[in-house]
């Protein structure tokens, strides 16, 4: 699904209401008659009171409208206008003419104005500000978003929590509203999906408002949220008539003294998500664990006993995993300098080796063209430097990938992959996932993958979704602090499974 920028969606408006003949009034009473039908649908007629702040502008529009229509069906309301501007949208303005006629005046908020009291067990309705927010609000309006934070009532925002703004993180946390829900028009917004931006709604769901197809499927967008709809479109079935051969041969690089796991964990991942076969290259001391526990994997030892000390092989990966569990010692990084010099294997690179390349520039140039990297935040800043804010991180990251032709996989909780001046946001994964060797479990399965035949932007993408999947069906059963990389793997095969499975409620309505 494509991640649309404020620019474009307003782009979209207009278009659509050309397109369409309608008028801005229509567009606007469409989409919170959306709204409407998402409340009322869970709310069944609930006497709950429900507290509606809106803004000056379309966003709050959306709350008169939104207002009039839980009025009509009797809902027990209260709406405020938030007046921050002496401003007012048109549309604004004609539906508060209408809310008036429905015999609703709103209580206007002003600077200085008392707060309306709130208990918990109400609901708020947040249609302050929305897309339009140019700069951060004013005090007295970042003291009413404190006071609904404190209320502790439900917070359902309208299209993206105010104060939030499209491209760039609010530098004052107080100022946004902090939603446990937003209904966000057509399509998602990139601020969901950012560890500075996304923690001001728990959750988001979209609102189909009609917006006009053709511009929504052929805009081209710096951004694309990947669910399953997009991986299966990469997937490669397995073929009848083939063979260990046809799916490649991995080679996983790394480990040392007391850090083989992370070499088991990668090379079994690998082996989980399909690759024909699996080398480990590690320093003496992982041979006969990883011989004894990992059997379907072939083990290359280096020379010396507890650290990689040269990268010399005489087999012919297809792909070449680097850097889990490796360290820094000298002799290591001297090894990796050498094997880059020559190497034109492709290459997923991860830890050590992702550190390795921050301390000499120079290697980053020796890269095969589309190596994948990937690093968490740490490792991240440590290659492209320091950034302020989410949206510079990308920017930074984007530069980079292009400088070095690199895919980069931004680790987190949205995995940002990063390839030709775009991103790929995943959706899968979850906080039981923030455990040691998860990192090594991804490492393997995007380096699986691309011993398969995948590109490696498609194997990464791909990887991250199948890796955030295995780890949504395994917490099923073992709880957020239980989940391992170990049980992470044990999840691979399901998730395979799942991009077939057929929905539950598809297969009840055929019975
Ligand atoms: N295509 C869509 O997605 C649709 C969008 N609609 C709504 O329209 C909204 C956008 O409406 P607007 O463009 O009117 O934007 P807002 O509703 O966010 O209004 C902000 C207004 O306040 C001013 N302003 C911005 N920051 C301020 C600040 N810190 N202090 C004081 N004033 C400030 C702006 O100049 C603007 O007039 C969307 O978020 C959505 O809710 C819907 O009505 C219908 C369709
Ligand atoms: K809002």
């Amino acid at each position: 699904m494509k991640i649309f920028a404020a620019e474009q969606i307003y782009a979209a408006d207009k278009t659509t209401i050309k397109k369409q003949n309608i008028t801005s009034d229509v567009l606007m009473e469409r989409a919170a008659t959306r709204l409407f039908e998402w409340l009322h649908l869970r709310l069944q007629g609930n006497p709950v009171k429900i507290h509606l702040f809106c803004g000056i502008g379309n966003n709050g529009g959306d709350g008169l409208v939104l207002a009039r229509q839980l009025k009509e069906e009797g809902y027990n309301i209260a709406v405020y206008v938030v007046r921050y501007s002496e401003k007012r949208s048109d549309d604004f303005s004609t539906n508060l003419e209408r809310l008036k006629k429905r015999e609703v005046t709103p209580d206007v908020l002003e600077e200085g104005d008392a707060l309306p009291t709130i208990s918990k067990d109400d609901i708020i309705v947040d249609a302050i500000f929305g897309l339009g927010l140019n700069r951060p609000p004013d005090d007295w309006v970042v003291a009413l978003f404190e006071h609904l934070h404190r209320s502790r009532a439900f917070t359902l925002s309208v299209d993206i929590p105010s104060g939030l703004f499209t491209d760039r993180v609010p530098s004052d946390k107080k100022a946004v509203v902090k939603a446990n829900h937003t209904l966000t028009f057509q399509v998602p917004k990139l601020v969901f999906f950012l560890p500075k931006t996304g923690i001001f709604t728990e959750n988001w769901e979209v609102l189909d408002i009609g917006l006009d197809q053709e511009f929504l499927s052929t805009a081209e967008t710096d951004y694309e949220l990947i669910g399953k709809n997009e991986v299966l479109a990469f997937y490669e079935p397995r073929k009848k008539y083939s063979h260990k051969g046809t799916y490649g041969h991995s080679l996983i690089i790394g480990g040392s003294y007391g850090k083989i796991g992370a070499v088991h964990l990668a090379a079994k991942a690998c082996l989980h998500t399909g690759s024909g076969l699996v080398t480990a290259y590690v320093p003496q001391c992982g041979y006969t664990p990883l011989q004894t526990n990992l059997p379907e994997a072939m083990v290359i030892t280096d020379a010396a006993e507890k650290h990689i000390s040269k990268i010399d092989f005489d087999i012919e990966p297809t792909v070449i995993g680097l850097g889990i569990g490796m360290g820094k010692d000298t002799k290591t990084v001297n090894a990796l300098g050498q094997f880059l010099d020559v190497n034109k294997t492709p290459l997923v690179i991860d830890a050590d080796a992702l550190n390795i390349l921050s301390e000499n520039e120079e290697f980053l140039d020796k890269l095969p063209p589309r190596s994948v990297l990937t690093p968490h935040p740490k490792e991240l800043e440590r290659l492209i430097g320091k950034w302020d804010g989410d949206f510079q991180k990308l920017e930074m990251a984007k530069s980079f990938s292009q400088k070095y032709d690199c895919v980069l996989v931004i680790k987190g909780s949205n995995t940002l992959t990063i390839y030709d001046g775009k991103g790929y946001v995943n959706t899968t994964g979850n906080p039981g996932m923030a455990t040691g060797g998860t990192g090594d479990v991804l490492t393997g399965m995007v380096t699986g993958l691309i011993a398969q035949g995948y590109p490696p932007l498609q194997a990464a993408i791909f990887g991250v979704y199948m890796h955030g999947e295995a780890g949504d069906t395994m917490v099923e059963d073992t709880g957020y602090q239980t989940l391992t990389a170990s049980k992470l793997i044990e999840g691979i095969g399901e998730a395979f499974l799942d991009l077939f499975a057929v929905d539950d409620d598809v297969l009840a309505d055929e019975e």
